[in-house]
């Protein structure tokens, strides 16, 4: 599992070390220096007689970049640091001085990047940002803006190299604010941070590499992004002398006269994740049991329900069995999963084992709904800040499905999978996403109601999962829904061989 931690936990594990004296700047930046050589030793050939440009905020982030600077200058690499602000580091500067690096600046009047500062730019091979990391609040702004704006609109584009964060995102919440320069690759110091994770922020990043300075950070951690080895360990593998109803049965309020595919498609999704059964109640029955044999229509005893994918609003019957099977679920204790045409159904207030499965528009009208006003761009650029906002406000663990899916549960659950391609953004996909969560709720209900936080680890799981099966399908090119639920048996098997 990748754990992060915010820029408090993160202050909070320095602090005893830098009074116990270790030498984390020093860490840091060599560290940095070592791998921004071996990267120009892969595009170049060679680090030495290359050309490094540093871009320098007034921190400790610049002050990285410095030293860094300095001891890439000693390696024979052109060095130029671009002093953003009139105070930097100044033990780095001092170091970068002595080994013979180039210092220029860009100052508050300057309107437009000076010349000399441009021509470094358009040659250099590698551009470290160290103009913000823990300390940046809010977007980078003045003469630093208008530099990252230069060397984001570069043709060629140089590599860039961020320090320990790209400068601008928002280090806890994964905003971006203004400009940022996006990253070609982020060497982060001691832990990763929530915006390496997270959506948007964490796409600014590029690869990331984590170097040990010797931090522990203490406590939860902020976001968790689950690997494939943590899924096996959630999955609900059946006991030798398991049957069916052991292993969990589905109930599966979806699809409408008007959107049948997508109860073909829940169903596909827990069937192939391996649900003991699978009962359907709704319009669509001809049509599940022509592609799902296995499935028994009508009512029965469940452990797990899933309900609203495809059931349109103007289906009154359809939405009468959905509100029915809510009041069950919520009444008995059962997990539910709650998606696309029940969203708007779900009850005041609900325990952390209903699971909701928006998309962001979705989100947005359920915010709106209880009084918050929120456009669906609010949340494409706050993505984890609203999932746990509808958290909140109404108990659910929260699902918010995007190229990178953000799960919000209680006491801070919160994970953010970026496991699918982007060909997974496709009609149906989800459909067969709330399929794969309701089976694992199925398959684990009595812990998933004892253990709250547990509904959030399995949204995540399946979010992984159906991503890997988007890959699998075929990779590198489209899929259909159909695809990624057909390949869910194959990787549920790779997974739980991790
Ligand atoms: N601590 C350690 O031992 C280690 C730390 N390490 C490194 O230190 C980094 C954290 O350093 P940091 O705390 O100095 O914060 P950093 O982000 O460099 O700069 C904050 C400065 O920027 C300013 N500022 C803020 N927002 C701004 C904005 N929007 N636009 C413009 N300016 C803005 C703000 O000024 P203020 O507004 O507060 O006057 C403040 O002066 C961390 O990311 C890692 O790289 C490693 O070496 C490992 C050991
Ligand atoms: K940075």
């Amino acid at each position: 599992m990748l754990h992060s931690w915010d820029a408090g936990a993160v202050r909070a594990a320095e602090e005893p070390l830098l009074a116990a004296g270790e030498p984390l700047m020093a860490r840091a930046s060599f560290a940095l220096a070592t791998r921004v050589a071996s990267l120009l030793r892969e595009t170049r050939g060679r680090a030495g007689g290359s050309r490094v440009v540093l871009l320098v905020g007034s921190g400790h982030n610049g002050g990285d970049a410095l030293h860094a600077g300095a001891l890439l200058a000693r390696r024979g690499v052109a060095v130029s640091a671009v002093l953003t602000t009139e105070r930097v580091h100044a033990e780095g500067l001092a170091a970068l001085r002595a080994a013979h690096g180039h210092v220029l600046a860009v100052d508050h009047d300057d309107q437009a990047v000076p010349d000399a500062v441009a021509a470094a730019l358009a040659t250099a091979d590698v551009v470290l940002d160290g103009l913000l990391g823990l300390g940046g609040r809010g977007g980078v702004r003045g003469p630093a803006a208008r530099l990252v704006a230069h060397v984001a609109q570069a043709r060629p584009r140089p590599v860039v190299v961020a320090v320990d964060l790209p400068s601008g995102v928002g280090v806890d919440d994964g905003t971006r604010n203004g400009v940022v320069l996006d990253a070609d690759l982020t060497v982060t110091f001691g832990a990763y941070k929530p915006a390496l994770l997270l959506p948007p922020a964490a796409a600014a990043a590029g690869r990331v590499e984590l170097v040990d300075i010797g931090l522990a950070p203490a406590g939860p951690p902020a976001v968790a992004r689950l690997e494939a080895h943590d899924v096996a360990a959630l999955w609900p593998v059946p006991a030798p002398d398991a049957h069916k109803y052991v292993r969990g049965v589905l109930g599966v309020v979806t699809g409408s006269a008007r959107y049948p595919g997508a109860a073909v498609l829940t169903v596909a999704g827990a069937v192939r994740a391996g649900v003991g059964m699978v009962r359907y109640i709704g319009s669509a029955g001809p049509q599940v049991l022509a592609a799902h044999p296995e499935v028994v229509v009508g009512d029965g005893r469940v452990q797990a329900w899933v309900v609203g994918s495809g059931v349109a609003p103007d289906d009154d019957e359809q939405r009468r069995r959905v509100r029915d099977a809510l009041v069950h679920a919520v009444g008995h204790d059962e997990p539910v999963v709650v998606d696309a045409g029940a969203l708007d159904l779900l009850p005041d207030a609900v325990p952390a084992h209903v699971v909701l499965t928006p998309h962001a528009g979705e989100l947005a009208a359920l915010l709106t709904a209880r009084g918050e006003h929120v456009a669906r761009a609010d949340v494409e650029a706050a993505p984890l800040a609203h999932a746990r906002r509808a958290h909140d406000l109404t108990g659910a663990t929260v699902l918010l499905k995007g190229g990178t899916t953000v799960v919000a549960g209680p006491h801070g659950a919160t994970y953010a999978q970026a496991d699918g391609p982007s060909w997974l953004a496709t009609a149906g996909a989800g459909d067969v996403l709330a399929g794969v969560v309701g089976a694992l709720l199925a398959g684990r209900a009595a812990d998933a109601v004892a253990d709250p936080t547990l509904p959030a680890a399995l949204a995540a799981a399946a979010a992984l999962v159906h991503g890997r099966a988007a890959g699998h399908a075929n990779p590198g090119g489209p899929v259909t829904a159909g695809d990624v639920a057909d390949a869910l048996p194959a990787v549920v098997a790779g997974v739980l061989r991790a």
